[in-house]
């Protein structure tokens, strides 16, 4: 973080500067005697009314004005608007009055709720991650009820997680089912930051949040898609800054969920730009690895109260090699891919199994035979698609006997790692599945060892457990 080049104590409330320049969300800030706030500092402008606009130090131009970049819309804001330096970074309200409330990105009330008091705790947005010696790695599995997160790309407590994919694959249905699976059953507090996505999706969230009770225990944090880059650029630190309270103050563990990091670079990108700034590979902001490691590297867990975040990242164009994509995922410790052949074939959630990764998939943490079940699964999927041109051009009776063992057991893995999901319930009409590890790990190692080579391939689609299955098919056990 840059620090001022005066003492930000030198600047109160008391010497007011004046806008001297509005361009979009981008002010310049002219404050006599020469005594600029400090970069990262809140600045409050006079937006005319009652109306005070929040805005962000971003750099010193010369030695009387500042730039800064506003956290809300600035239409109508004149020149000679006055603003107050809060010799601060924008502080917001943390700890337990923001529990089952919606705030904006400068800690404003969002859910047309009650105000939030004086006495309730303020912190600054900008932080510095634990120190390294003080984080605690993580190593035990969080179990989901998802069959194919669970056997191949296992979510770590106290981990980071992302669901990669391009546009309309599933990210958010898999990220809001995530929410609904495990945010009841979760012992410590959940934090969701809504990232530059439609606000209609955010308040779905808030209403399913307070029909099904969850909201007692969740702070929700909006800046979406209509709001300017700024708010988007800043409302996961927002997130960060709630979750971090409870995981330092309390000791309490934070599930902290967001939808879409993409979208924090893509807000990054944009006041960049209209910083002035060069822009760098494929367009982005010069700045990207320094500004995702600012976000990722506070996400971290410490002794005793763990931080476990679960992100969904947008894929532009379904390239995975994008900058932000790789910038995002090097702070990972599981990456979910979802595919678009995949869910164009409704083989729902569409996690790429051979694409997806997680740390904790290792023998030493998972133990052996789940880390063999999940690497059988994975030898017998992409056999099936090395044979996949030979079955298109020739047909399957051209296969020996033993690869088309395989191709069928390949078919019907896949069809059984497809499972319905509760918040897709009312569109499939289908009741959603949740399915123990052992039980998806049974039903696994059964269709390796061709147990169901004789069931239909449709009976393993769209099931929970083996059992399901076994109906579907008419077996008896
Ligand atoms: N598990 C699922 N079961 C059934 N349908 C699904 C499932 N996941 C996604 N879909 C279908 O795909 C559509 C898009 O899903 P979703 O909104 O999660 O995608 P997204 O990747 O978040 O898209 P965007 O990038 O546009 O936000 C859903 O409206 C639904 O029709």
């Amino acid at each position: 973080m840059q620090r001022p080049l005066i003492p930000t104590k030198a600047v109160g409330s008391k010497r007011p500067g004046h806008v001297v320049a509005v361009r979009g969300p981008v002010l310049d800030v002219h404050f006599e005697g020469g005594k600029l706030p400090a970069v990262n500092d809140a600045l409050h402008v006079d937006a005319g009314g009652a109306a005070t606009l929040v805005a962000e130090v971003q750099s010193h131009i010369d030695e009387r004005t500042v730039r800064a970049v506003a956290l809300q819309t600035t239409s109508g804001l004149a020149r000679g608007a006055e603003v107050a330096a809060t010799g601060a970074a924008i502080m917001v309200p943390v700890g337990d009055a923001v529990l089952g409330r919606l705030l904006t990105t400068t800690g404003g009330v969002g859910d047309g709720g009650e105000a939030l008091g004086k006495d309730v705790p303020r912190r600054p947005i900008h932080r510095a991650p634990p120190p390294l010696d003080q984080q605690s790695a993580a190593t035990a599995m969080f179990e989901t009820g998802i069959k194919v997160l669970d056997l191949l790309s296992p979510l770590a407590q106290g981990g980071k997680a992302a669901m990669f994919g391009g546009a309309g694959v599933g990210k958010t249905v898999l990220v809001m089912e995530l929410i609904n699976a495990m945010v009841a059953r979760y012992e410590g507090v959940a934090v969701f930051a809504g990232i530059g996505e439609r606000s209609r999706e955010g308040h779905e969230l808030l209403t399913d949040m307070r029909q099904s009770g969850v909201i007692a225990k969740t702070a929700l944090v909006f800046g979406q898609m209509n709001e300017p880059p700024g708010a988007r650029w800043r409302v996961g630190l927002t997130a960060l800054t709630i979750a971090e309270y409870f995981r330092d103050e309390q000791k309490r563990n934070v599930l902290l969920l967001m939808d879409n990091v993409f979208r924090f670079v893509q807000a990054g990108s944009e006041v960049s730009g209209l910083l002035g700034r060069m822009p760098s590979r494929v367009g982005y902001q010069p700045t990207l690895a320094s500004e995702v490691a600012a976000l990722q590297e506070r996400i971290a867990s410490v002794e005793g109260a763990s931080v476990t975040a679960i992100e969904a990242v947008y894929v532009p164009a379904d390239d995975f090699t994008d900058p932000a994509v790789t910038a995002i995922s090097a702070h990972l410790d599981s990456n979910v891919l979802l595919s678009r052949a995949m869910a164009a074939e409704g083989m729902y959630p569409a996690v790429d199994p051979l694409g997806s990764s997680s740390i904790l998939l290792d023998p030493l943490v998972v133990g052996d035979d789940h880390y063999a079940l999940a690497q059988a699964t994975r030898e017998t999927i992409a056999h099936y698609r090395e044979l996949q041109d030979i079955i298109s051009l020739l047909g399957i009776e051209e296969l020996g006997q033993e690869d088309r063992l395989a191709v069928g057991r390949a078919r019907r893995l896949q069809r059984f790692l497809t499972q319905p999901f509760v918040v897709t319930e009312a569109f499939t009409g289908q009741p959603g599945r949740s399915v123990p590890l052992a039980l998806t790990l049974d039903g696994v190692r059964a269709i390796l060892a061709g147990e169901t080579d004789d069931w239909p391939e449709s009976a393993f689609y769209m099931v929970g457990d083996l059992d399901e299955a076994r109906t579907k098919a008419g077996k008896t056990s």
